[in-house]
């Protein structure tokens, strides 16, 4: 739905050049939920804004729904624009018009003819279920409605793929659980695909199938975020699940292990200490039902030194979980 191929956008100011995108290549299945991740400065706004031509790549094509928008200019690029919808950080309401003006305002600007339009906006309004604060002004509602504003106004095109630049950034941890639960909810049922940037790891918990670890305008790790978690040395695995620093525990082997999977659980544990009689220790960690299914990683300590835990750890390995020895 979403193909991005060797895109680069590089920023001249005062005779420095910054390479924000540095040739990246994503593929988002329709339907999916894909989220960027990384540090302030990765690249993310940038290359969210290449996505729908905000901002023209250097280098390399944008194709949303099997249509090459870098291949497209004025009106036709504008009436392809139309049908992706993109929700701010920061909301972007007029504060002059109610709820139900703002959305009617987008659909204004699309040529939606007026009679049309009341029904439109109040559709819109019920999907994210604001219907009773059609009349507010965005003064009047809280951060998670005007939110929701955001969204019912990004969805007025009837687009095929929302981009989400930071969306919950700016709420509370609440209601950036009641939004996220909004965008599942409406990629589920109106088949939306998303794509977002967010430095918010509880994003990818909740919302992505899959996700890339953006820096330096390069991507680090990409993928399922099932797949990715089982990756040995994953970044996205450390941020989702973070262990800390592993404790030094002299007469024991301390190993983080990863588990992903439909039956992803700690069942393994007792399964060692049987085989292998090693009382394994849990030292931390956490299995959890992820957007992009189960996963998780434990850390345990077990009895002994690398050598007496050797066999334990390959067969950890062979039955296909991701171990890494901390410490
Ligand atoms: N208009 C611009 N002119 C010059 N440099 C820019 C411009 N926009 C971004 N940059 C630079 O490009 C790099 C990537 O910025 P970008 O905003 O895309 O990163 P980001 O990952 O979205 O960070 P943040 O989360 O802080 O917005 C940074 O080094 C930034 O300073």
């Amino acid at each position: 739905m979403i193909e991005l191929d060797g895109l680069r956008r590089t920023y001249r100011a005062r005779g420095r050049s910054v390479v924000a995108v540095d040739g990246v290549s994503l593929s988002v299945r329709p339907g999916e939920v894909f989220g960027v991740v990384g540090r302030s400065g990765a690249g993310k706004s940038t290359l969210l804004r290449c996505v729908n031509l905000l901002e023209r790549p250097d280098e390399g094509t944008v194709t949303v729904d099997g249509v090459e928008l870098t291949a497209l200019g004025g009106d036709r690029l504008r009436a392809a624009r139309q049908r992706i919808g993109m929700v701010h950080q920061h909301f972007a309401l007029l504060s002059s018009r109610t709820a139900a003006g703002n959305v009617a305002f987008a659909l204004e600007v699309m040529g939606v003819p007026r009679r049309e339009r009341a029904r439109r906006v109040a559709e819109l309004l019920d999907l994210v279920g604001l219907t009773d604060r059609a009349d507010a002004y965005p003064a009047q509602l809280s951060g998670g409605q005007k939110q929701r504003v955001g969204i019912a106004r990004a969805l007025a095109g009837r687009p095929k793929v929302l981009l989400c630049d930071e969306a919950t950034s700016a709420l509370d941890p609440e209601t950036t659980r009641s939004i996220l639960g909004l965008l599942r909810d409406l990629n589920q049922r109106l088949g939306l695909t998303i794509l977002l940037i967010t430095h918010e790891m509880d994003v990818v918990k909740r919302l992505c199938d899959s996700a890339a670890v953006m820096r330096d305008g390069r991507f680090t790790e990409s993928g399922r975020v099932t797949e990715l978690i089982a990756r040995p040395g994953s970044e996205l695995a450390a941020e989702v699940f973070p262990l800390g620093t592993p404790p030094a525990l002299p007469g024991s082997t301390v190993v983080d292990v990863t588990v992903a999977g439909p039956d992803a659980d700690a069942a393994f544990v007792a399964e060692l200490t049987r085989r292998f009689d090693l009382d394994a220790r849990i030292l931390g960690g956490t299995v959890e039902q992820l957007a992009g299914g189960r996963a998780g990683r434990l850390r345990l300590a077990l009895p002994g030194d690398a050598e007496r835990t050797a066999p334990a750890v390959a067969h950890l390995r062979a039955a296909g979980l991701a171990v890494e020895v901390a410490a």
